[in-house]
């Protein structure tokens, strides 16, 4: 029999590896060998001794004669062990057969249960009835399946709160084993949080179809090697239905899990590269991925093409010049200011240009309740180091603040604090829209916020010609028809989207377009099934929204740097603005 042993005062402790038994010796007045099982692990005895052995110190003298144990030293022994026990984690352990109580009940060896409590007297219990590895797995069961997880198994955890779910569920859906499995589930999306993805939902002509493995336990292979998948289902404590799967290899290296989950994600991105995909901020202040879109062609957007190539070009040179804002200690952001009528374009045109970058879309909605400035710079922070940071409407959330009526969770300085703070993310680019910009706070907008403001105005009739000729796009060359139909636009009384509403009352009919076009007009701009937008008729002036210096231009765009001249008008100078 091979032995451990543990002694009070000095504390050596030498474990063999086919360990069977565990002598205690105390300060050389009293020895006991307690037997073990060849089942319980030399490891798994080893951290028991060591322990015991540490806070054996404390442990009061044994008496000689331990059978003539007073139950006050049994007390004071079990104690000890108790607190050996909780320390080792264990302390359910201790508890569970009362202390100096023999766990079953038998007389005449109490030692072990009056010294060491439960856990010891279970040993015993054991031991004495030869009882094997059956009883004693049961018991300590979860934590040799623990100890063998820890040492011989790789597990990945994805939750359904986060990205990468989505990642291994669209793996999941091209694995061969999800065509195969007899126990499947069937989605039209790879969703998260019940949310549509790529190419999915609305804007899908005909939705997917998704074989996953069901809710369980499934066996697949991924490399040849073996791999285990739990799919579970679970109620968060708030009542929101979450899932999970875990995916485990045996061994102890994670090279085949890690790179399981990088192909994932690699075939994630893949599917993306022609979309933009848009991320809210949610009122947790966390991103979460909502919807996304296929990349809109900048020339869909019927602006000056000079304009359009302008922006793209400043916004290239932003995303090439990290070093050159490095070297010269500038914050490396940049930020846009589209302002102007209502359906004239900004949104599309900040979509269009994400596109085009193949950046990410992160959109900030300042009024929404939980928001609060905290979160705010958190979610400013969270964002990738390339992406565009959209604040749609600023105007509408502080335009009482001189009055101190702040609508939001969100102050005013808890905004610019966030834009432009410390821990503002490098590399963003901030696009602000609003339709009034003179209710800006000139702090809001001043260089280093802002660098590149573009005004948006009602169509002009070089671009409801444009507008006509894309909506139609089967016309003949020769056709006289966009330029019948921009002659009868006036200048700069509609906005495009009102337009493009019009339009597509008459989707396949153009020559109808152009005879009701008037008719249209006349009534306002109402009453068309498609057309009746409130917000697309200006009063032709646009005052409000011109900032002084884009009267004569369909939208303008200033640097306000003054470093260069981008279209059109360009004075950079701040009075203009306010
Ligand atoms: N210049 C334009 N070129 C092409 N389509 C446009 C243009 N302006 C507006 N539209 C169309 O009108 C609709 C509304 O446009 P968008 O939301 O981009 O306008 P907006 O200026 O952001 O409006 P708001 O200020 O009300 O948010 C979109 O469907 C868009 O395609």
């Amino acid at each position: 029999m091979t032995s451990v042993v543990a002694t009070a005062t000095t504390p050596k402790i030498a474990i063999n590896r086919h360990v069977n038994s565990v002598l205690f010796v105390m300060n050389n007045s009293y020895n006991y060998s307690l037997p073990t099982h060849p089942y319980l692990t030399a490891p798994y005895i080893s951290v028991i001794v060591h322990n015991a052995a540490e806070y054996s110190r404390s442990l009061p003298t044994f008496p000689n004669n331990h059978r003539s144990t007073t139950i006050t030293k049994t007390n004071e022994i079990g104690g000890a062990v108790g607190r050996v026990v909780a320390k080792l984690g264990m302390g359910e352990l201790a508890t569970g057969g009362g202390w100096g109580t023999s766990f079953d009940g038998e007389k005449g060896l109490p030692l072990i249960a009056e010294y060491g409590g439960f856990f010891l007297d279970i040993i015993r219990f054991m031991t004495r009835h030869r009882l094997t590895a059956c009883p004693g797995f049961r018991y300590f069961g979860h934590y040799i399946v623990d100890f063998v997880k820890n040492r011989l198994i790789v597990t990945a955890e994805f939750d359904s709160r986060d990205e990468s779910y989505s990642w291994i569920l669209n793996w999941l859906s091209e694995h061969p084993y999800s065509a195969r499995a007899t126990q499947f589930s069937v989605s039209t999306t790879i969703s998260r949080t019940g949310r549509p993805l790529t190419g999915e939902g609305i804007d899908a002509l005909s939705p997917p179809i998704y074989f996953l493995p069901s809710a369980g336990f499934h066996i697949l292979t991924y490399r040849c090697r073996l791999l285990w998948l739990s799919h579970k289902q679970v109620i968060s404590p708030t009542g929101v239905p979450l899932e999970s799967i875990s995916i485990s290899a045996l061994g102890r290296s994670r090279a085949l899990i890690q790179m399981l989950i990088t192909e994932a994600r690699h075939i994630y991105i893949e599917r993306d590269t022609s979309r933009t995909i848009i991320f809210v901020a949610d009122q947790y202040g966390a991103w979460r991925r909502t919807r996304s879109r296929p990349k809109r062609p900048l020339d869909t957007i019927v602006l000056d093409s000079t304009l359009k190539q302008s922006v793209i070009e400043d916004l290239r040179e932003f995303l090439t010049s990290e070093q050159w804002y490095s070297d010269r200690g500038i914050p490396y952001r940049r930020g846009y200011l589209f302002y102007g009528s209502p359906g004239s374009g900004k949104t599309s045109f900040i979509y269009a240009l994400a596109g085009e970058l193949g950046l990410n879309i992160y959109v900030i909605n300042l009024s929404s309740k939980g928001l609060t400035g905290d979160t705010l710079a958190e979610l400013v922070t969270d964002t990738p180091t390339r992406c565009v940071l959209l604040i749609e409407d600023v105007d509408t959330a502080f335009v009482h603040r001189e009055k101190g009526e702040e609508k939001n969770n969100v102050t005013f300085s808890g905004l610019l604090n966030a834009i432009d703070g410390v821990a503002a993310q490098e590399g963003r680019i901030l696009c602000m829209t609003t339709n009034h910009v003179t209710r800006l706070d000139p702090a809001l907008t001043r260089p280093g916020r802002i660098d590149v403001r573009c005004f948006f105005d009602l169509a002009t009739r070089s671009q409801a010609r444009e507008l006509f000729a894309r909506f139609y796009p089967h016309l003949p060359p020769d056709t006289r028809l966009p330029s019948e139909f921009a002659a009868r636009i006036p200048e700069k009384k509609f906005s495009m989207a009102a337009l493009q509403g019009f339009l597509m009352g008459y989707k396949r009919d153009p020559e109808e377009a152009v005879r009701k076009v008037e008719e249209w007009i006349e009534s306002g701009g109402k009453g068309e099934e498609y057309g009746d937008n409130e917000n697309g008729i200006g009063d032709g002036n646009g005052e409000e929204q011109k900032g002084g210096e884009g009267e004569n231009s369909v939208a303008s765009v200033t640097n306000v740097a003054g470093d260069k001249e981008l279209n059109v008008t360009m004075d950079g100078n701040e009075s203009d603005w306010e």
